[in-house]
């Protein structure tokens, strides 16, 4: 559906984007995170034609960038793109005559998209008048209204509160559901991690690891984190290397990647030496790997 290749973009001598490679098949939602300033708005400006970049290439459907790739994408950006005086049906009745859509075309899409968003009932709400969360619905709304193939949602949580993060996560699951192909990105390692099904992970505009989060697991070198609190660190950590754990500082955490999970009184077991604050096992999470392969590249 979208091919990126060795895309460069740079701001006087800033280079903003090097080489940056993905691609996304159809009905895949892809996750495109990265700390701010890792390129995220900056690749969407040129996948939607408003920014040109300095070499490379991308194509939507087998065809270059142009005004009429334009029409089969459909972005809600960070920014709500709303007028606030206007209810939610003529915000998207106005963007639906943007696209050039019919007028039964228009109703019929109004009438669905409102729908799918769950704000049928606040059709004729000024979009002063919704909370946050109903806003940012509504933006996707915008996205949505003429039935684009790609739809790309930057940072669609942001800002929201929890209920209002999980009401939007459980539109973009029926999205992805429905087979929609959607560009994700995101800084919430926890969003990606629920709703993508592949991850890239961008700094400094360059994708440093890419693939599901069971192929992204593969490159931490351990199956379970351990996080241990102690007076004796030094001990602790020359106790873990003995075993083959590999040390790792998450902020403040002292933790521990084993090479296979262990039960609890066997690693109680081998720390048996030092007194113990309190310690906890997890699974490896996208966050673990994100630092590993962010802080590697350091
Ligand atoms: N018009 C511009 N002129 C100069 N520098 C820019 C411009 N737009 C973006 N940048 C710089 O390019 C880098 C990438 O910005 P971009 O907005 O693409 O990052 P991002 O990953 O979307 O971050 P955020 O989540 O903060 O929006 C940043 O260092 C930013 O300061």
């Amino acid at each position: 559906m979208l091919r990126i290749k060795n895309l460069n973009k740079s701001y006087k001598s800033r280079k903003v984007l090097q080489n940056l490679t993905f691609s996304i098949q159809p009905g895949e939602v892809y996750g495109l995170l990265g700390a701010n300033g890792a390129g995220k708005t900056t690749t969407i400006n040129i996948i939607c034609n408003l920014l040109n970049p300095d070499s490379g290439y991308i194509t939507i459907n087998h065809q270059p960038i142009s005004e009429v790739t334009k029409k089969i994408i459909g972005i809600a950006p960070q920014e709500n793109l709303l007028y606030k005086t206007l209810s939610c049906a003529e915000n998207l009745k106005f963007f639906a005559e943007i696209y050039g859509l019919g007028r039964e075309t228009q109703k019929q899409q109004i009438e669905a998209t409102l729908k799918a968003v769950n704000l049928l009932d606040r059709a004729k709400s000024p979009v002063e008048t919704l909370s946050g969360g109903m806003q940012r619905r509504l933006n996707i709304a915008v996205a949505l209204v003429h039935q684009p193939q790609l739809v790309i949602l930057d940072e669609p949580t942001t800002g929201l509160d929890i209920e209002a993060r999980y009401e939007i996560w459980e539109l973009i699951h029926q999205l992805k559901n429905q087979g929609m192909t959607i560009l994700l990105t995101t800084h919430l390692l926890d969003e990606a991690e629920k709703l993508c099904n592949r991850i890239g992970i961008l700094k400094n505009g360059t994708i440093l690891a890419e693939g599901s989060l069971s192929e992204l697991k593969t490159l931490i070198p351990g199956q379970e984190v351990l996080v241990l609190q102690t007076t004796q660190e030094e001990q602790a950590i020359a106790l873990a290397e003995e075993y083959g754990f590999t040390t790792r500082r998450y902020g403040s955490d002292l933790a521990f990647l084993l090479p296979e999970p262990l039960e609890l009184k066997e690693i109680l077991d081998r720390f048996d030496s030092i007194p113990i604050d309190s310690i906890s096992r997890q699974p490896v999470r996208l966050e673990h790997i994100y630092l590993e392969i962010t802080q590697s590249d350091r």
